[in-house]
C-alpha cells in the first residue's frame, strides 16, 4: 500500500520584527524569516489603512519573489510556500504615524497622545505561488495621562523609537496603554486570527504551521 505523507506547508514571515516572530513562536508557529528589505519611503496612500496594506504586499511580494527565483534555482524544494508581509501604523486625529524619527518626536507624540485615542491599523499580506489575500486588522488603543517626566523617562529607555506609534503594549509602554478595542496582536504587528483567515482564503488551516510534535523515531 502506497502512503503519500503531507508535508507541512512552510511560512516565510517577510519582516524584520522580532515582535512579529515571537507571537508567531508562541502560537506554536517557527517561521522563516526573510527581510524584504524595500524602501518604504516613497510610497503613499490616501488613508492609514491603505498605506499599511500596500506597504504589507510590497514587502510580501518582494519576498515571494526571491522565494520563487530560489526554488527555479533548486536552492529551496518545491512545496507550499506562504509568504507573510506586515505593516503597522498609527493613525491619531487625522495624522499617520510610523516609527519616531527620534527622540524628540516621540516626546512630542506622546504629549499629543496622552490622555487620547488612536487607532494601530496593521497591514497583512499572505502569498502562496500567484495568489494572495489580504486585509487589514485595525485596533483602538487608549493612552493614559501621562506626565512630561514618565515620556522623558520612557523616550530614555529607546523602546517607543523602534516601534511603529511610539509605544508598546506588551513591553514597557504596556504601562501607559489603559485599553484597547480589538486584538493585541494587532497592536503588537500581526494579529493571529485574521492570518488563520487569510490561510484558510488560501486554502490552508493554521493547525498545519503548528510546529509538528517531535515524534521519537521507532
Ligand atoms: N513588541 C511590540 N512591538 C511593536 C508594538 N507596536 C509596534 N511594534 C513594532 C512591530 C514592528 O516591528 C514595528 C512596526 O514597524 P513595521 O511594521 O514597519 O515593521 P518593521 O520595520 O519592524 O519590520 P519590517 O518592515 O516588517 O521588516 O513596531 C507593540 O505594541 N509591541
Amino acid at each position: 500500500m502506497r502512503t503519500r505523507t503531507q508535508v507541512p506547508p512552510r511560512l516565510v514571515l517577510a519582516s524584520a520584527s522580532p515582535a512579529r516572530r515571537k507571537l508567531l513562536q508562541a502560537a506554536g508557529i517557527e517561521p522563516e524569516v526573510l527581510v524584504s528589505g524595500i524602501d518604504e519611503s516613497d510610497i503613499r496612500a490616501a488613508t492609514a489603512e491603505d498605506l499599511c496594506l500596500e506597504l504589507a504586499r510590497r514587502k510580501a511580494q518582494a519576498v515571494a519573489d526571491r522565494v520563487l527565483a530560489a526554488i527555479v534555482a533548486g536552492h529551496l524544494p518545491p512545496g507550499d510556500t506562504l509568504v507573510l508581509g506586515c505593516d503597522s501604523v498609527l493613525e491619531f486625529q487625522g495624522e499617520v504615524y510610523g516609527k519616531p524619527g527620534d527622540a524628540s518626536e516621540a516626546f512630542k507624540r506622546w504629549q499629543r497622545m496622552r490622555g487620547q485615542w488612536g487607532v494601530l491599523h496593521t497591514g497583512h499580506c499572505l502569498i502562496k505561488g500567484d495568489v494572495r489575500a489580504d486585509a487589514v486588522a485595525s485596533t483602538v488603543v487608549h493612552f493614559a495621562d501621562v506626565s512630561d517626566e514618565e515620556i522623558a523617562a520612557y523616550v530614555a529607555t529607546g523602546e517607543p523609537l523602534n516601534v511603529a506609534g511610539a509605544f508598546t503594549i506588551d513591553g514597557i509602554g504596556g504601562a501607559f496603554v489603559e485599553r484597547i478595542e480589538g486584538t493585541a496582536g494587532t497592536v503588537i504587528g500581526l494579529s493571529l486570527p485574521l492570518l488563520r483567515e487569510l490561510l484558510a482564503d488560501l486554502g490552508h488551516s493554521i493547525v498545519e504551521l503548528w510546529r509538528q510534535p517531535q515524534t521519537l523515531e521507532g
